[in-house]
């Protein structure tokens, strides 16, 4: 039986998981690819942390010995950042080998060169990893959704940042308790930095945009903010008006332009989010004929991310389909519903217009609605809330929560 030989680079939460993913899948991928499934190699930073059990996979922490390897048909890249990653994966594509990446970064600022490298040498990239670990939205926008053209992407793409809001919420957690339980079971990056701040959710929405309308969001219509500043007191407070905080990354087509917010809103439990948990992440796409289509699962960890790269490889074989982008689609007026806002109350006097103000919410914030085209820098320290809010029942609250 022929053999598809791998080289994996990195050996730590998704390494380990796609490494036991082959070992117990291996009748299943031979059934389907008619072939078995080989770990050739494995490269890592410092080889002293690891080891593997069977001898025929070369661990090794030298780049070259890993590229000597003969007849390697994939390589699956798990390492962290931008570079070497970047440089590891344009050697193998110019050796002519496949390439499947599970990191988003990386891909989210060169995955069009590597597309087009790929292109040029006849090799195929899977990259379903780099959005939502398991759920297969890569798959779905470019293989799927391809005469449907797409108006709005919608979601929640970091399972750390939820993870911690919903322990805080739910388990009195403190932010670095949750934080810390985050790392422990492996859904953190080891620079934590990236998921709390916004960024990782931001390199997804990068990846999504360029996917769906074959380019990014520009800067000056990005609005990032990560989860840092949300205290226990507000999540508190605003779930006692049955309000939840959710990371939400929205990517909007709009005519002549993208705009791209990765913030934290208030969800009420009408909205589809409101129910999306713990390191689940869920992906909403607003399409031309099928409508909205949610994906909804595990967002983060081992075998979840394992999963979408073993998959990858499985499709590998079809990759060489490609979408068209969809340039001429955008949301009209219409369709844009109105949102609604609570901002704190010294921040009246910036608002263009004082008609938005729908009243007060305690004796510290305003409600407000519509507030999409106020500068950025108001709607920085402006909380939205997705899926509406009983405005007579909590207009008359006395109680006040400081929120910027
Ligand atoms: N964890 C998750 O849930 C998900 C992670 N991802 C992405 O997958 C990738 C891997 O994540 P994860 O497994 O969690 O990260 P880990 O930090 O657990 O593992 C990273 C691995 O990469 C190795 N590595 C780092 N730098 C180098 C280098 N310069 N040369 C060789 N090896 C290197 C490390 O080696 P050593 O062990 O020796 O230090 C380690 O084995 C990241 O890009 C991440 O963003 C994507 C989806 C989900
Ligand atoms: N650190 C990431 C892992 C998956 O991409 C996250 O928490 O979502």
């Amino acid at each position: 039986m022929d053999v598809i030989r791998i080289a994996l680079l990195g050996y730590g939460t998704v390494g380990k998981g796609v490494h036991q993913t082959i070992q117990l899948q291996q009748e299943r991928l031979q059934t389907l690819l008619g072939k078995r499934v080989e770990l050739a190699g494995v490269l890592v930073k410092n080889i002293n942390k690891h080891h593997i059990e069977d001898s025929s996979v070369l661990l090794t922490d030298n780049c070259e010995e890993l590229f000597s390897l003969g007849n390697i048909h994939v390589v699956i890249d798990a390492i962290v950042g931008r570079e070497p990653g970047f440089s590891y994966l344009k050697r193998a594509i110019q050796n002519g080998t496949h390439i499947i990446t599970a990191n988003k970064e990386l891909f989210a600022h060169h995955g069009r060169e590597l597309k087009s490298l790929a292109d040029e040498k006849g090799v195929s990239i899977g990259y379903e990893a780099t959005v939502g670990a398991g759920i297969p939205i890569i798959q779905t926008l470019s293989k799927l959704l391809q005469v449907n053209k797409v108006k709005r992407i919608q979601g929640i793409l970091n399972g750390t940042s939820n993870f911690i809001l919903s322990s805080m919420r739910e388990k009195g957690l403190s932010f670095q308790e949750a934080l810390k339980e985050a790392q422990e079971k492996g859904y953190a990056e080891s620079d934590p930095g990236n998921d709390i701040e916004g960024r990782d959710a931001y390199f997804k929405a990068l990846v999504l945009s360029d996917l769906a309308y074959g380019k990014k969001p520009e800067e000056e219509h990005t609005l990032l903010k990560g989860i840092t500043d949300i205290t226990i007191e507000q999540i508190n407070y605003f779930s006692s008006l049955n309000l939840r905080f959710k990371h939400v990354a929205e990517i909007v087509k709009a005519p002549g332009k993208i705009s791209c917010a990765v913030r934290p809103v208030l969800v009420s439990p009408e909205h589809p989010l409101y129910q999306v948990e713990y390191e689940q992440n869920a992906i909403a796409v607003e399409t031309t004929i099928a409508g909205r289509i949610t994906l909804q699962g595990l967002g983060a960890g081992m075998y979840p991310t394992a999963s979408a790269v073993i998959e990858d490889l499985v499709q590998l074989e079809n990759q060489h389909s490609q979408p068209v982008w969809r340039e001429d689609v955008h949301l009209e007026a219409e369709e844009i519903e109105q949102s609604l806002w609570i901002l704190p109350i010294r921040l009246e006097k910036q608002l263009k217009d004082k008609k938005k103000i729908l009243g007060k919410l305690g004796s510290k914030c305003l409600i407000a609605k519509n507030l999409d085209e106020e500068s950025l820098e108001l709607r920085d320290h402006a909380l939205e809330v997705l899926g509406g809010i009983d405005l007579p029942q909590i207009q008359g609250l006395q109680k006040s929560v400081k929120i910027s």
